[in-house]
């Protein structure tokens, strides 16, 4: 089939490389002509691991194309996906600022029938004003489809080649045809239904994971006034078939492109056809709470922050990604400034993106996780990278000139840790207070 995907972001790169992969031939489109270069030559804009390889094998094998020629690459489709990013605006809605102007460009290049279905996720109703836009803009026959994406970042190749399910959103039996084929070399369950509910099913999911992290979380901290450990909970709740172990983490809180994102959007959603969704709103409050419970653990354990110096461990939202979108180091690193203190940070991939949103003078940025803990009066776990959870934790703290270890994501065990002279503050676990000294500002 040939299929062409606008926008080369986390969700259109990597559906346009696994549709590839699959054996389609496909057209991936973006705005933004470096990238675009970048692609063109065996380079990628993102880190996500496998992409790479996948992509340059499929490229070598001509299925893979990319191209700034929207109208080129959408005259040759049967199918166009729109993947365009969809972020919040000032109010917590949906900007559908670009999906709308892809769609003007589809319009304007439609010369045949296609199926123009939509990925990125969009309110309810959206679909239909796509439709509506086409139509204005094309007088032939078209048809329209949700297909929302289920991807996580880090993950997102096995997640697009072995997804839990595949959900097509349709009023017509062409493109539910056409779309059910695709998918079908997945093996996956494939849900056909209304376009309303597909895009609403897309918002559900998100505020659902996003509902069972903060509810976790809100466990963790009472866990760690009465002196139970969370993982422990998390761990009998999830052997409960109807409840399931997935997102049951507690740490420092949800971050990234989509959950804050949607979480708010679906307000927002609720908001405009007069529903108060309290229950979400708590959920998006108990998480902006959560990222600030590191500051609380690091004044209990040092009092004033003024003229300390912290390391931070981890800027990207979550591990295998250079994603910080919403990442909790965001706000982490501004409150350590307001508050006199000097960040000392270290990301494996994410420390050129983190830069580009906050290029503070009064950060340190180091070159490895050991360098950023030298000389530091406290060291916070942010993201679980392998390579933090794996380190030598006995040279880190004969690194530090403090001892004071806050591990925002559970990420090491008290076994790993005891012994060797840290206080260790986790999340929702009793902390471990070794006999250790708080040392005076310099
Ligand atoms: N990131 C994820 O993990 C994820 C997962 C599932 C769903 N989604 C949803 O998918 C959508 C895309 O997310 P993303 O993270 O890939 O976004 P992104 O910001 O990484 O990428 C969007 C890309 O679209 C390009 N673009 C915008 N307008 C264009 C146009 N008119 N023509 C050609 N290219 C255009 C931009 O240049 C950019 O490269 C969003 O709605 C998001 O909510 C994201
Ligand atoms: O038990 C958990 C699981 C996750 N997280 C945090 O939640 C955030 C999101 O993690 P994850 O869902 O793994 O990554 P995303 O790439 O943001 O993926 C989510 O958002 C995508 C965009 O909509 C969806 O496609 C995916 O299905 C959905 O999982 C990260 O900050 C994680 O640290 C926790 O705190 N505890």
């Amino acid at each position: 089939m040939n299929i062409t995907v606008i926008g080369t972001g986390y969700v259109g790169l990597v559906s346009g490389v696994c549709y590839a992969e699959l054996g389609h031939q496909v057209y991936c489109v973006d705005k933004d002509a470096e990238k675009i270069e970048l692609l063109l030559s065996g380079g990628i804009p993102i880190y996500e691991p496998g992409l790479g390889e996948m992509s340059c094998t499929n490229m070598e094998a001509g299925r893979l194309r990319f191209t700034t020629d929207l109208s080129g690459a959408v005259a040759d489709a049967e199918l166009v996906i729109i993947a365009v990013g969809t972020p919040s605006l000032p109010s917590g809605e949906a900007d559908l600022r670009f999906v709308d102007a892809a769609v003007r460009e589809i319009g304007a290049a439609m010369n045949g029938y296609k199926v123009v279905c939509v990925k990125s996720t969009v309110p309810v109703g959206t679909n239909d004003r796509v439709r509506e836009l086409l139509s204005e803009l094309y007088e032939g026959p078209f048809d329209i489809a949700s297909l929302p994406e289920f991807l996580r970042e880090g993950t997102a190749i096995r997640d697009t080649l072995a997804p839990d399910r595949i959900i097509i959103g349709t009023d017509s039996q062409r493109a539910s045809k056409l779309l059910s084929g695709l998918h079908e070399p997945l093996n996956t369950r494939i849900l056909i239904t209304d376009i309303r509910s597909a895009e609403m099913i897309k918002y559900a999911s998100n505020a659902f994971l996003a509902t069972k992290i903060s509810f976790i979380n809100e466990i963790a901290n009472i866990c760690e006034k009465v002196k139970a450990d969370v993982t422990e909970v998390a761990k009998g709740m999830g052997l409960d078939t109807r409840i399931g172990p997935s997102f049951l983490g507690a740490g420092i809180g949800y971050g990234g492109s989509c959950f804050p994102k949607d979480t708010t959007a679906l307000i927002q959603i609720a908001g405009n056809v007069h529903y108060d969704f309290k229950l979400l709103k708590s959920v998006v409050e108990v998480n902006k709470e959560q990222r600030y419970s590191v500051i609380s653990k690091l004044h209990q354990a040092l009092g004033s922050l003024e003229g300390r110096t912290i390391a931070l461990w981890g800027l990207a939202f979550k591990p295998e990604t250079d994603d910080v979108r919403e990442a909790p180091a965001l706000e982490i690193v501004d409150r350590l400034i307001q508050l006199g203190a000097t960040p000392k940070v270290y990301d494996p991939v994410a420390m050129d993106n983190f830069r580009r949103l906050r290029n503070h003078p009064g950060i340190q940025w180091c070159s490895s996780a050991l360098e950023a803990a030298k000389d530091s009066d406290a060291l916070c776990l942010l993201t679980e990278w392998r390579q933090f959870k794996e380190i030598n934790l006995a040279e880190v703290k004969a690194a530090m000139s403090g001892t004071v270890l806050i591990d925002g994501r559970n990420a090491f065990s008290e076994q790993q840790v005891s012994g060797l002279g840290f206080g260790y503050y986790p999340v929702g676990r009793p902390s471990l207070q070794e006999p250790f000294e708080i040392p005076e500002v310099v």
